[in-house]
């Protein structure tokens, strides 16, 4: 087992064990918003599928209608109309228009287009107070051209890119299935909400604050409830898990006794890691149970959500071989000092906004006991070991993107 690894070495650590094969389905459009795509899509279709025009109005020859103003308007005789969808069938010639609608193919013989707000209808003529001009036809293939392939295997489905797959002519799509999750809470003071509070008790939250974790990191959790300090009882309920991507437990991974995680793990299965020289987070714990990657999350609420994010959400994106990164750190004006540690990499919980520029301040009491810090901040700021950032200092910040 290794111990006292920077963040980089334990990361690396975690990643190398995303080897398992998820393997694929296939869903319909409107399931796989927020699923990650296992194959490239090359257009079915050019977009528009001809020139068409971008306003309502008329289409002719730009040649007849130069000069064309409120003095001097231009006549044009109306042969037809071209609803969206409805193409004109004839030709348009010397001095004549067709009424278009925005989205319909421009007629043969026409090259430009008028809005309909520079004419006026008059019977079977229309008149011109601006030249028609052929800015307003969108070209074939503008948006999408037929072969060419605009979605990869590893892209996320966002919502511009499961209408994107939609405009590309695909009814179906290819996705990995969604990487499954277990989360134990381990804890004898652990209570379900609902339940009364016995004294020293404290309610369940790591389960859900690492649920919506998972959700959105595109993972299906599996909730495997709490259970007490107690070895043999840890092993039981993970001999009942079912089949498993990953395991995430919470609590009883630091020095207690009654921290029993570790032994289990070093027991029954391969401890590869544990501590990280990393504040909060500390205790974090990797470990395999057979094939199963196993997380050892601290148990207090705020180390349990860094963890999960600095090294699980990395790992469920590698297993669902994301092609965006995890996080994107970014550089902002510290706005209150934010306290490091020695030795150790600091995450502080602040508020990232733009005022003037990038800026960040905390969110107030930084204990690793006080979820609001993670309810209430959106980055994370880190700090090199052994050092503080004053106010006015820049400093690193990941923001927390949970855009799912
Ligand atoms: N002597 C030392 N003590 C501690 C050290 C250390 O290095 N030396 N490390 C501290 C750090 S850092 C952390 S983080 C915690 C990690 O503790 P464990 O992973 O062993 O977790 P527990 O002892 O089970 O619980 C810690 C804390 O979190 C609360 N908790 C646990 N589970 C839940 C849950 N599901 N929902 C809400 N809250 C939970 C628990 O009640 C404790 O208050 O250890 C330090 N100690
Ligand atoms: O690492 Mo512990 O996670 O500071 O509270
Ligand atoms: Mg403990």
């Amino acid at each position: 087992m290794r111990t006292n690894l920077s963040v980089e070495e334990a990361l690396a650590l975690v990643l190398a064990e995303a080897k398992g094969e998820l393997g694929v389905e296939e869903l319909p459009l409107w399931e796989a918003y927020g699923r990650v795509l296992a194959e490239d899509l090359a257009s079915l279709v050019d977009h528009p599928d001809q020139d068409d025009t971008a306003i309502d109005g008329y289409a002719c020859r730009e040649g007849d209608t130069l000069g064309a103003s409120p003095e001097t308007p231009v006549r044009l005789r109306v042969i037809g109309e071209a609803p969206a969808g409805r193409p004109f069938a004839g030709r348009v010639g010397e001095k004549e228009a067709v009424a278009v609608y925005t989205g319909a193919p421009i007629p043969q013989g026409a090259n430009a287009v008028v809005r309909v707000e520079d004419t006026r209808r008059e019977g079977e003529y229309v008149l011109l107070f601006a030249p028609a001009s052929p800015k307003d036809i969108r070209p074939k293939g503008d948006d999408l051209r037929r072969g060419e392939v605009y979605l990869s295997r590893g892209d996320l489905l966002t919502p511009g890119r499961l209408g994107l797959a939609a405009a590309m002519g695909y009814p179906r799509l290819k996705v990995f299935r969604r990487p499954r999750v277990g989360i134990l809470s381990t804890g004898d003071e652990v209570v379900e909400p609902g339940e009364a509070l016995p004294f020293g008790g404290v309610y369940n939250s790591n389960a859900y604050s690492l649920l919506g974790l998972v959700l959105e990191a595109g993972g299906e959790p599996v909730l495997l409830g709490k259970v007490p300090d107690r070895p043999e009882e840890v092993l039981a309920r993970l001999e009942r898990a079912g089949p498993l991507d990953l395991l995430l437990t919470s609590g009883g991974v630091s020095m207690g006794a009654y921290d029993v995680v570790r032994r289990v793990l070093e027991e029954r299965g391969e401890v590869v890691f544990w501590k990280v020289k990393q504040q909060p987070g500390g205790p974090l714990l990797l470990a395999r149970l057979g094939e199963l990657p196993v997380l050892g999350l601290p148990g207090n609420p705020v180390s349990s959500m860094v963890t999960f994010f600095l090294y699980g959400r990395p790992f469920l994106f590698r297993l669902q071989e994301r092609t965006d990164p995890p996080y994107r750190p970014l550089k902002a004006k510290a706005l209150t000092p934010f306290k490091g540690a020695k030795g150790k990499k600091v995450f502080r919980r602040g508020v990232l906004a733009f005022e003037e520029g990038l800026v960040v301040r905390t969110t107030g009491n930084q204990s690793s006991g006080v979820l609001r810090s993670m309810a209430f901040g959106n980055a994370l700021v880190v700090l090199p070991p052994d050092q503080d950032a004053q106010a006015g200092a820049e400093v690193e910040v990941i923001p927390l993107t949970f855009v799912l």
